[in-house]
C-alpha cells in the first residue's frame, strides 16, 4: 500500500495515523499472482432439460500480474465483474477459461487436496461483516476456525493464538467469548481481518472491505490493513466500486468495465492523467474533501446504464456510453496496450496519449453519451 492515510470528511474517533512508507512493489521481479486470459461465463439455462440459452459474461479475458508486497486496486461500476474476478483468483469459483498462476504454479484447476496449501496462502475479506460472520459462533470460534479446517495446532494453542490475533487487529483479547452482534460494524470487519490473518497468508483479496462501514470507520480499517501489510509483508488485491477508497491504498489500479480491464496503471499517473475515457468519468465523480484543493473541474455524467453482460456491445464495450466513440469503436475491440511505460489502456482514442485511430468518424450517438459539466 502507499504510505498515505485515508482522509475523510468526518473526524474519526481515533486519530488516523500515517503509516510508515511501504517497500515499493517491484514490477520487474516475478509476480506472486499471474492471470492470463481469465474468463468466467455463467450459463443461462432454460426448461427442465436445462438447455443453455446464453451466458452472463461476467469476466471476459483478464490479463494482469500482482507483485509481492504491492496493493492492486480494482475498480468499476456494480456488475462489471470485480467480485467474480476476486472469487476466481481465490479459486472459490471455477474459471471458464484462462490461467491463474500463484508463485509460478498453475492453480487454475487444482483439486481440493492440492488447493489446501493455497487456501492458507490466499485469503479473502468480504464486504459485509454482518453476513460473513456466523452469528451463532463466538469470536474465538470464528477466528480459530481456519486452524481447525487446516488441522493446524499453533504453538501455545489455538486460544492463545486467536487472542494474539485479536490484539493484532486492535480488538480486546478478553472478548474471545463474545458473539458478532456484540461488536460494531468496524469491529466486525476487524474480526474478519483477524480470521483472514490466522494462517499467515501471502495474499489477501478484499472485496469492498469498507463500503458497508461509516466513512470515519472506513479510514481506520484501511489504515489497519496498511499497518498489517507493513508488519506481515502482505500483498493485497482490493476491490472497490469507486476510485475514492483505493486512491489512498493502491500502488497500481485496474479499472474494469463489463468484464474487461480497460486501464491498468500506477496510482499516481492514473489520478493525474487518466487514459481511458471511462477512468476519466469515474475520476470526475471522486469528491475532493479539502475545500482548499477544490477548484473548478470537469464532471462527466455518463448517461444510460451499464449494458447487460449477457449481450455486451460489439467492439469496445464502452462505446455505447463514450463521448469520443467513432466507427472503429463499434467494430474493433481495442487491445490492452502499454501506451506509456507501466500504463496499459484499451482504447482507440485515449486521453493523454496519441490517438490510435485519428480521423475516424465520430458516431452520432456519441454526442448524447455523456454530459460534461464544469463545476466549482
Ligand atoms: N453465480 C452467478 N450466476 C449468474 N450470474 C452471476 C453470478 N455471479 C455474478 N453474476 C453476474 O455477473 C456479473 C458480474 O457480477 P459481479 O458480482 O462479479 O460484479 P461486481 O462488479 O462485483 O458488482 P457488485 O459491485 O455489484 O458486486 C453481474 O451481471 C452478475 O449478475
Amino acid at each position: 500500500m502507499k504510505g498515505e492515510a485515508v482522509k475523510s470528511d468526518a473526524v474519526p474517533a481515533d486519530p488516523v495515523k500515517v503509516p510508515a512508507q511501504s517497500t515499493p512493489a517491484r514490477e520487474d521481479g516475478a509476480p506472486l499472482l499471474r492471470v492470463q486470459g481469465l474468463v468466467k461465463h455463467f450459463p443461462i439455462t432454460k426448461g427442465v432439460l436445462k438447455r443453455q440459452v446464453g451466458a452472463v459474461q461476467a469476466v471476459d479475458g483478464l490479463d494482469f500480474d500482482v507483485f509481492p508486497g504491492e496493493t492492486l486496486g480494482v475498480v468499476g461500476e456494480s456488475g462489471c465483474g470485480k467480485s467474480t474476478m476476486g472469487r476466481l483468483i481465490t479459486r472459490l469459483l471455477e474459471p471458464t477459461a484462462g490461467r491463474i498462476e500463484f508463485e509460478g504454479v498453475d492453480i487454475t484447476h487444482l483439486g481440493t487436496s492440492k488447493m489446501r496449501p493455497l487456501r492458507r496462502d490466499v485469503q479473502m475479506i468480504f464486504q459485509d461483516p454482518y453476513s460473513s460472520l456466523n452469528p451463532r459462533h463466538t469470536v474465538g470460534a470464528i477466528v480459530g476456525a481456519p486452524f481447525k479446517l487446516q488441522g493446524i495446532n499453533p504453538s501455545g494453542g489455538i486460544k492463545n493464538e486467536v487472542q494474539r490475533l485479536l490484539e493484532t487487529v486492535g480488538l480486546n483479547p478478553e472478548h474471545y467469548n463474545r458473539y458478532p452482534h456484540e461488536f460494531s460494524g468496524g469491529q466486525r470487519q476487524r474480526i474478519g481481518i483477524a480470521r483472514a490473518l490466522a494462517l499467515k497468508p501471502k495474499m489477501i483479496v478484499a472485496d469492498e472491505p469498507v463500503s458497508a462501514l461509516d466513512v470515519s470507520i472506513q479510514a481506520q480499517v484501511v489504515n489497519l490493513l496498511d499497518d498489517l501489510q507493513q508488519e506481515f509483508g502482505l500483498t493485497y488485491v482490493i476491490i472497490a466500486h469507486d476510485l475514492s477508497v483505493v486512491r489512498h491504498v493502491s500502488d497500481r489500479i485496474a479499472v474494469m468495465y463489463l468484464g474487461k480491464i480497460v486501464e491498468l496503471s500506477d496510482r499516481k499517473s492514473l489520478y493525474e492523467a487518466p487514459m481511458h475515457p471511462y477512468t476519466k468519468a469515474l475520476l470526475s465523480a471522486v469528491p475532493v474533501p479539502d475545500p482548499r484543493r477544490r477548484q473548478e473541474r470537469e464532471r462527466i455524467f455518463l448517461k444510460g446504464d451499464v449494458p447487460s453482460p449477457i449481450s455486451p456491445p460489439t467492439g469496445c464495450r464502452f462505446h455505447t456510453r463514450c463521448w469520443k466513440a467513432t466507427e472503429v469503436c463499434k467494430t474493433q475491440e481495442p487491445p490492452l496496450l502499454e501506451l506509456k511505460p507501466g500504463r496499459r489502456v484499451a482504447c482507440h482514442h485515449p486521453e493523454n496519449a496519441e490517438d490510435q485511430v485519428p480521423e475516424d468518424a465520430v458516431l452520432a450517438s456519441a454526442a448524447d453519451a455523456a454530459e460534461i459539466k464544469t463545476i466549482d
